[in-house]
């Protein structure tokens, strides 16, 4: 039976995302009243710029006191999508003690605070929800905490970057410029406001911090997570990946240890053989593989980022919690009781591309190998292409650890016949 008496929403942040979720809300009350049970009312909408015209959302629902807002005690449920940290973590603490529950898209404030802001909703028997903070459109959340709760997962593999996807994507099919791409994605509004947390990785580790800890049932922090962005990403890698039959893609990587005793999560680029799903995913899209004990391989995929992608989340979470709030209930909160340690970078096992300058003289390739071997490192294939007396050298390792590796670049740049490391991939999905 309909309950007449709508249920209340406090927006905070009308931009990219926020203006999309107000037109939903407003374009699709009927259907949002007949799925909950009850009407859902916009009751307010802080903003920092009053004076923009706003189509769609009523003059005297805007205000730019944000607190007063939230504390208003008549909100049901308040919808962050401010980002950043300040002032977003003090509202959505606020918004708890004062009765409303949350859903926030704010990947970067969950990976650094979401065991306190859950603590904060627990405390006061309210919901977090934030389906929208890790790949956009793509259930990924709901599917990890809900649908695999009586599953072991061991591996979430993927692309959780829509900036940096479509800026790799154009690098690679057009040939586009760096700044080039990443202009359009900001005008298209995938970027964060500051797109320095999408191209240096900050934004993808937020996600996979998050990722990690609702799959292993540990607390994962943004801190935890290696990370190396895709501004050094060049031309150059694009063709050796090519002569390898791959491409190179910004990876989020989250792996339980085969002992299963510990977890390691980090973001870098590598390259993956075209032949791969990820390989295909292009744009702005994201794509996720979930490997468990019971399900096997799990893909997910769709848009990662955009203001209408993103709001789709963000009203599925919103449907969510008035459901919950009007049986009385509340949704799964943290769940970190397994609480494995997380390992640094160093235990990580993968495959790498090498690529040396070194002088083209005999014995200089038996040199390299040596380090290799005495490093523990095995070598795949190499490959070397000689000019005036210097050379490229390509090496592709077997798989090994980053230490290891690690040790074996150190090694070779004290080498007098290597001039220099010209870079260093690492090659996943095989
Ligand atoms: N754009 C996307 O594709 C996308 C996808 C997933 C998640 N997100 C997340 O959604 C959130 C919002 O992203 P966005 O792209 O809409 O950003 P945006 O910059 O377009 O919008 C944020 C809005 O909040 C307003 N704001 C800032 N401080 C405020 C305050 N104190 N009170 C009221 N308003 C304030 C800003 O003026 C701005 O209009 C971020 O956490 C972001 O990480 C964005
Ligand atoms: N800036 C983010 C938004 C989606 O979280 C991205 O490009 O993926
Ligand atoms: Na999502």
């Amino acid at each position: 039976m309909m309950r007449t008496r709508p249920l209340k929403v406090a927006l905070l942040g009308c931009g990219v995302v926020g203006s999309e979720v107000a037109r939903i809300m407003t374009t699709h009350a009927d259907d949002l009243a007949a799925r909950i049970g009850a009407p859902v009312e916009l009751a307010g909408v802080a903003v920092r710029r009053p004076d923009k015209v706003r189509e769609g959302i009523p003059r005297e629902l805007i205000t730019t006191d944000a607190t007063a807002l939230v504390k208003r005690g008549d909100i049901d449920v308040v919808v962050e999508v401010i980002g950043g940290i300040e002032p977003a973590r003090s509202l959505i603490t606020t918004a708890f003690e004062h009765g409303a529950s949350v859903v926030s898209a704010n990947k970067a404030l969950l990976a650094q605070d979401g065991t306190d802001l859950h603590a904060a909703a627990e405390a006061n028997n309210k919901d977090l929800y934030y389906e929208a903070a890790v790949a956009g459109a793509i259930p990924l959340i709901r599917p990890l905490r809900e649908s695999l709760a009586g599953d072991k997962v061991n591996r979430v593999l993927g692309i959780v970057n829509g900036t940096t996807n479509f800026i790799l994507d154009k690098m690679d099919s057009t040939g586009a410029g760096y700044q080039e791409a990443l202009d359009e994605a900001t005008a298209l509004g995938y970027a964060e406001a500051d797109p320095t947390a999408d191209v240096e990785g900050f934004d993808a580790a937020a996600k996979a911090a998050i990722l990690a800890g609702i799959a292993f049932h540990t607390r994962v922090r943004l801190d935890d997570v290696y990370r190396e962005g895709m501004t050094e990403v060049t031309a150059a890698d694009f063709a050796s990946a090519k002569e390898m039959g791959c491409t190179i893609k910004l990876l989020a990587i989250c792996e339980r240890a085969e002992d299963g005793q510990s977890v390691t999560a980090r973001v870098h680029p590598a390259m993956i053989p075209l032949s791969h799903p990820l390989a295909s995913v292009r744009g702005a899209y994201n794509a996720v593989f979930v490997e468990s004990d019971a399900s096997g391989q799990l893909m997910f995929y769709g848009p990662g980022a955009g203001g209408a992608p993103t709001a789709s989340a963000v009203l599925g979470d919103l449907v969510a919690v008035c459901r919950n709030r009007l049986s009385g209930t509340t949704g799964p909160g943290e769940s970190a009781y397994a609480a494995l340690p997380v390992s640094g970078m160093g235990d990580v096992v993968t495959r790498y591309h090498i690529s040396l300058d070194v002088a083209d003289k005999p014995g200089v390739l038996a040199q390299v190998a040596t380090v290799f071997a005495e490093h523990g490192v095995s070598i795949d294939t190499v490959r070397q292409q000689g000019k005036d007396g210097e050379a490229s050298l390509v090496v592709v390792t077997h798989r090994a650890s980053d230490a290891a590796l690690g040790g074996t670049v150190e090694a070779l740049r004290k080498l007098d016949t290597v001039r220099g490391v010209a870079s260093i991939m690492r090659v996943e999905g095989e």
